[in-house]
C-alpha cells in the first residue's frame, strides 16, 4: 500500500470510514466550529459541544452550522469544559476528544488525570503532522507540545508512539531522524548521546517497525543535497519522515516556524492514550483542526483493526 502523502490524501480516506464521535472542549470558537461544519459536511464525524452555549449558538448562527440540542453542553469555564469533555468519552458518548479555545496545560491536565483522564499504559505524546511546500513527503514533528524535556527512555516511548501513527498513515518503515544541533556524537550535549542510543537500540530490534538515526541537524535530516554536502551517509539522512527534537522548546518552535514561515498545512494529535486526542494550537486555522479531525478518524480505525 502507497502511504499517505498529504491532508487531502488523509481527508479522502476518512470520507470512506466510519465516522467518529469526538467530544469538543471550550468549543466556543469560531475556527473550531467552522472545522466542525467541514467535519459534518464530509460526513467524517459527529460531535458533542462542550463551552459557552450563548457564544456556540451565535458562532453557529453566522457560520450556518445547524446544532441540534442536545449537541451542546454549556460550560463556560475552559478547564472544566475540558473535564467535561474527557468525562463523556469515558462514558462512551464519544470516540474521540478534541482540544477547543483552551490553554494546552489545561486540556491537557484532564486528559492526564490519573483517575478521571484518558491515560494509556505508557507514556502520552503529541505529533505535529505537516505538509511542506516543497517536501515530498508528510513530516511528523514530535514533541512540541506535551513531554517537556524527555529521557532516553521517554523519547523510547515518543518513537514507539509516533511510528504507530505513521502505520495508520499505511507508511510501513518510518525514516526516524533524532535532532540536536550537531549530526556527530558530543559527549556535552545530551540530544546527540540519545540519539545515538536510540540509533541502536533500533538495529538491535529495541525499537520495531522504523529506521532510527541520529544525530542528525535538521538541514541534513531533511535535505538530501546538505547530507550529501557534509558526507552523512544515512538511509534517513536527507529523507526524514520523523523528526524527534530534543525538547518542547525545539518542537514548539519548529512547529509554529513550520505554520507561519513556511506556511505547511498542519494537523496534530496526543498519541498513547486511550482514544485519539485532537490537539492543535489555539491559534491554528480551521483546515488545521479539520486536518486533525481526519487524522483522528484513521487512527481510531487503525486501533480498531489492531485490537
Ligand atoms: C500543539 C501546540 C501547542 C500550543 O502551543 O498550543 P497553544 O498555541 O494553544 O498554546
Amino acid at each position: 500500500m502507497e502511504a499517505i502523502r498529504t491532508f487531502s490524501e488523509i481527508l479522502a480516506k476518512a470520507e470512506a470510514l466510519e465516522p467518529v464521535t469526538v467530544a469538543v472542549a471550550a468549543a466556543d470558537d469560531r475556527e473550531v466550529l467552522e472545522a466542525v461544519a467541514d467535519a459534518k459536511k464530509r460526513q467524517i464525524a459527529d460531535f458533542r459541544l462542550f463551552g459557552d452555549r450563548n457564544k456556540i449558538r451565535a458562532i453557529a448562527d453566522e457560520i450556518g452550522l445547524s446544532l441540534n440540542p442536545d449537541m451542546v453542553t454549556d460550560q463556560p469555564n475552559p478547564a472544566l469544559a475540558s473535564r467535561e469533555a474527557v468525562q463523556a468519552v469515558r462514558e462512551g458518548q464519544a470516540d474521540v476528544v478534541m482540544k477547543g479555545m483552551v490553554q494546552t496545560a489545561d486540556f491537557l491536565r484532564a486528559v492526564l488525570n490519573k483517575e478521571a483522564g484518558l491515560r494509556g499504559s505508557g507514556v502520552l505524546s503529541h505529533v505535529a503532522t505537516f505538509e511542506v511546500p516543497g517536501y515530498d513527503r508528510l513530516i511528523h514533528v514530535t514533541d512540541p507540545a506535551l513531554n517537556i524535556a524527555p529521557s532516553l527512555q521517554e523519547k523510547v516511548q515518543i518513537v514507539q508512539n509516533v511510528v504507530r501513527l505513521c502505520h495508520s498513515l499505511d507508511l510501513a518503515e518510518p525514516k526516524v531522524a533524532v535532532l540536536g544541533a550537531v549530526e556527530v556524537v558530543n559527549p556535552n550535549m545530551q540530544p546527540t548521546l540519545d540519539a545515538a542510543a536510540l540509533a541502536q537500540m533500533n538495529r538491535r530490534g529495541q525499537i520495531k517497525g522504523a529506521v532510527v538515526d541520529g544525530p542528525f541537524a535538521l538541514d541534513n535530516a531533511v535535505s538530501v543535497e546538505a547530507a550529501e554536502h557534509k558526507g552523512i551517509k544515512s538511509p534517513v539522512a536527507g529523507r526524514a519522515d520523523v523528526l524527534l527534537v530534543p525538547d518542547i522548546e525545539a518542537g514548539n518552535m519548529l512547529y509554529k516556524s513550520m505554520v507561519y514561515f513556511a506556511r505547511s498545512k498542519i494537523g496534530g494529535l496526543v498519541l498513547g492514550a486511550k482514544v485519539p486526542v485532537v490537539l492543535t494550537s489555539r491559534a491554528d486555522t480551521h483546515e488545521a483542526k479539520l486536518n486533525s479531525i481526519a487524522m483522528a478518524v484513521l487512527q481510531a480505525d487503525f486501533n480498531k483493526r489492531q485490537a
